[in-house]
């Protein structure tokens, strides 16, 4: 869990932050371009793919027994006709179910059932997901509720309107309220990138998150009209590598919101392996929340 750290930031050195949208979109070309993973077996790369998903459903119908299919879906994400073929060591899993606060006890009770030797990780989306526009007395509530039914991530959505009117002690105060409401739950902080006005902005936005105490920062909740775009997630990067750089702590990356394709899912995965380093590629630092992604990389393993 991480601890805030604001005693080493001074949040002050966040106003002088001018990102230049040209320079990121011409490094996004030039990283893509210059591919330095592609050399090689991309079987190893859907599988890592597939590994770092938080295989989600946030849909207004979703029912215990979707919930059930999902967990199943994530414990055998492979077939076993094509398992077989792979003769992997072990088993591949999906790094996390990410439900809805109500739907959390129906994983756990999924998980438990199944009886799994290695752990699927259990997020709930909390704060008000997704607007975030509710008291925080109540957003800090349903942290708590879903904590208890036993999740063991919580992906809470930021209030947007702090960030663009510049209200960063607000916002800091805020995250590490939820910090605290998560106790030994890992904090994945949703920025709702697509609704922050700037990359400016989402600079900001994530360095606070991180000074409150955030394990990972997360791009979008899936429902603005922007998600996860690449130059958004090279900024977000750059924000990780900077704190890094001055705290020695190691921040988690989880875009979510449109990633479909097995392009796409590697695209993610070699802008942080080239910006953040082989060590960021495992589920205790990036993960991929995606509702379909899973079957595309499925049929796209390729076996002999
Ligand atoms: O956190 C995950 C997102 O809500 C999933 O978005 P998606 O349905 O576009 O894959």
């Amino acid at each position: 869990m991480v601890q805030p750290t604001s005693k080493v930031l001074d949040k002050e050195s966040l106003k002088n932050v001018h990102i230049n949208k040209s320079n990121v979109d011409a490094q996004i070309k030039y990283i893509l371009d210059n591919n330095r993973v592609s050399s090689i077996n991309s079987n190893n790369w859907v599988l890592k793919a597939i590994s770092v998903i938080d295989l989600t459903t946030l849909a207004g119908d979703d029912t215990r027994s979707n919930v059930f299919r999902l967990c199943t879906k994530a414990a055998n994400p492979i077939p076993p006709n094509i398992l077989e073929k792979l003769a992997l060591k072990e088993n591949i899993r999906t790094a996390a179910v990410c439900v809805y606060p109500n739907r959390v006890k129906d994983a756990y009770e999924a998980i438990k059932l199944m009886n799994l030797t290695k752990e699927i990780n259990i997020a709930s989306v909390a704060t008000g997901f997704p607007s975030g526009l509710y008291p925080l007395e109540t957003r800090l509530q349903e942290i708590k509720f879903a904590v208890n039914n036993g999740a063991t991530e919580i992906d809470v959505v930021l209030d947007r309107s702090l960030v663009l009117t510049g209200q960063w002690d607000a916002l800091f105060n805020e995250v590490q309220q939820m910090r605290k409401a998560c106790g030994d739950s890992h904090l994945k902080v949703i920025l709702g990138v697509g609704e922050l006005g700037s990359y400016d902005n989402i600079y900001k936005a994530s360095m606070i998150s991180m000074m409150a105490g955030a394990d990972f920062i997360k791009t979008s909740t899936g429902k603005e009209a922007v998600n996860a775009t690449l130059p958004i997630g090279l900024v977000m990067c750059r924000a990780i590598r900077k704190y890094y750089q001055m705290t020695g702590v190691r921040i988690g990356l989880k875009p979510a919101g449109g990633i479909k394709t097995t392009k796409d899912a590697i695209n993610w995965l070699v802008l942080v392996y080239t910006e953040l380093g082989p060590e960021w590629l495992t589920p205790k630092l990036f993960r991929i929340g995606a509702s379909s992604l899973l079957d595309e990389l499925v049929e796209n393993i390729s076996i002999a």
